[in-house]
């Protein structure tokens, strides 16, 4: 009997049950002890208790002995799984983030980020209200994003803020508010505008809600000069000498004094073509580095984002979350590619591009960093998670789409031609035979040229063409 009892209330080895544990479980210890007194071990604790109050004991003390062990084991248990899941969240973590910082410099003033907004709505005038504004950058992959946005305008029904002629505003002139095309009757506002301009903030807040959201596009300086370059080698009075050149631009970066005027407006693209479209006026390199650093925190505070061309779908993910989209509505092909000839650029030549373009060097720095601060807290996991989902969804809509990859301007139909400069082939697309009228619906938007679109949105939102530009 004394050793059933032992056996049942007293599971742990009795023998292993050292004085402090005893000390700290004295019922346990007076219990199992007893028996053990009685049964097993010379008895260090006689115990002289009437039988009943030893077995009522007994029971009390089994209860509280087993609730004391399952509180335990499960309190050890789940610190246990608890720390240890964290520990494996924090590396898996870490190492994601040491990955992506790796890349990148670590340093940035805590007013930067004061800027974001990270909640995941609109920031607009009424619920549900969207309003945008897209300083359309040259040359950066712009022409991408405005046909997202450009589809959007049309799901969303957002009136659209128009050039009072043609495609651009009064561009490289300053934007005014008196570029702007009438809103159109019925409007209270406007809701998006995305057309190639020199920014004013303050002008472009005098046409816009006070709420709008401020996205723009850097690209490394290297490719957006290398781009602009060649792009508009007949336009840019400070290129226009070396079209037929043989290596118009390292004759360019070679002899630049030669050419470049910096008095001359429309050479607005010919140096720091990125400062220029975000409305600064980069000077004398030395004297400028204070300043410089006002300028771009300023920016900072204009723009809600800053997207880079390099981490294009890191930025339209996080563009997402400020404007409340889905990701459907994300989708692209990237538009306005230039068909590239002859040997990729040395080194050398690359070195002198930065040199030349020595203020967007300073300004895609700054806002590359800026940007993957933005992805730390968005959150590493959940931006390779989205970016997952997200580069499968963009798969799916190439194979629904596309006859095939880019083509030349010969092989594809009038309507998706983007326009050609004299200098450079660019690239479009060719839709696939036999798609639902739906499906060729949204396939034709998202192939759609940026002349193309602005055109037929104007037309839909005024009933008439768009105004060319005055002849004077
Ligand atoms: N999604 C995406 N990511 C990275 N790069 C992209 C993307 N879409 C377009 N592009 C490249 O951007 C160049 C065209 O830029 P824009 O559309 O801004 O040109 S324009 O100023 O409106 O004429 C053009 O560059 P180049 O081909 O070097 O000339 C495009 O290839």
């Amino acid at each position: 009997m004394h050793r059933l009892f032992f056996i049942i209330t007293c599971p742990l080895p009795s023998r292993s049950v050292d004085q402090g544990q005893i000390k700290n479980n004295l019922k346990y210890h007076i219990v199992c002890s007893y028996f053990e007194s009685k049964s097993f071990l010379p008895s260090f604790l006689p115990p002289s208790l009437p039988p009943w109050e030893l077995v009522a004991r007994l029971v009390q003390s089994s209860l509280n002995f087993r609730l004391f062990v399952s509180l335990t084991t499960i309190s050890v248990l789940g610190i246990y799984c608890y720390t240890y899941k964290k520990l494996i969240y924090i590396v898996l973590h870490l190492n994601r983030k040491e990955e992506l910082l790796s890349l990148q410099p670590r340093s940035v003033s805590t007013q930067t980020l004061s800027v974001w907004h990270g909640t995941g709505k609109p920031v607009s005038e009424e619920p549900g209200d969207l309003n945008i504004v897209f300083l359309k950058t040259h040359k950066t992959g712009s022409s991408t994003v405005q046909n997202i946005l450009f589809r959007a305008s049309e799901r969303h029904n957002l009136t659209v803020a128009f050039p009072l002629y043609s495609y651009q505003f009064a561009y490289p002139e300053r934007f005014s508010r008196a570029f702007v095309e009438d809103i159109p009757p019925g409007a209270t506002h406007f809701n998006l505008l995305c057309s190639h301009m020199r920014l004013d903030v303050g002008e472009v807040r005098a046409i816009m809600p006070s709420h709008s959201i401020f996205l723009t596009i850097l690209r490394h300086p290297v490719q957006t000069f290398e781009s602009v370059f060649h792009y508009y080698l007949n336009m840019v009075p400070a290129f226009q000498p070396l079209a037929n050149h043989s290596r118009p631009l390292l004759a360019f970066l070679e002899a630049s004094a030669q050419y470049y005027n910096a008095q001359d407006s429309s050479n607005g693209l010919a140096k720091n073509p990125m400062a220029f479209d975000l409305g600064l006026s980069p000077r004398d390199e030395e004297s400028a580095n204070s300043e410089w650093s006002v300028e771009l925190e300023k920016l900072n505070q204009t723009f809600h984002l800053v997207m880079i061309a390099e981490h294009f779908d890191e930025s339209l993910l996080l563009a997402r979350e400020l404007l409340g989209l889905d990701m459907e509505e994300l989708v692209y092909v990237k538009l306005n590619v230039r068909h590239k000839e002859g040997e990729p650029l040395s080194k050398g030549l690359a070195q002198k591009i930065q040199a030349w373009n020595w203020f967007d060097m300073q300004l895609y720095k700054f806002f590359q960093r800026i940007l993957w601060h933005k992805v730390e807290r968005y959150g590493y996991m959940r931006m390779k998670r989205e970016l997952d989902t997200f580069r499968a969804l963009l798969r799916e809509t190439v194979a629904r789409c596309l006859a095939e990859d880019s083509v030349g301007p010969g092989d594809m139909a009038d309507a998706l031609r983007p326009w050609q400069p004299s200098s450079v082939t660019i690239l479009g697309y060719r839709l696939k035979q036999n798609l639902t009228y739906a499906q060729y619906s949204s396939c034709f938007r998202l192939v759609l040229p940026e002349l193309q679109y602005h055109t037929y949105l104007y037309y839909k939102q005024y009933g008439k063409d768009m105004r060319p530009l005055p002849t004077t």
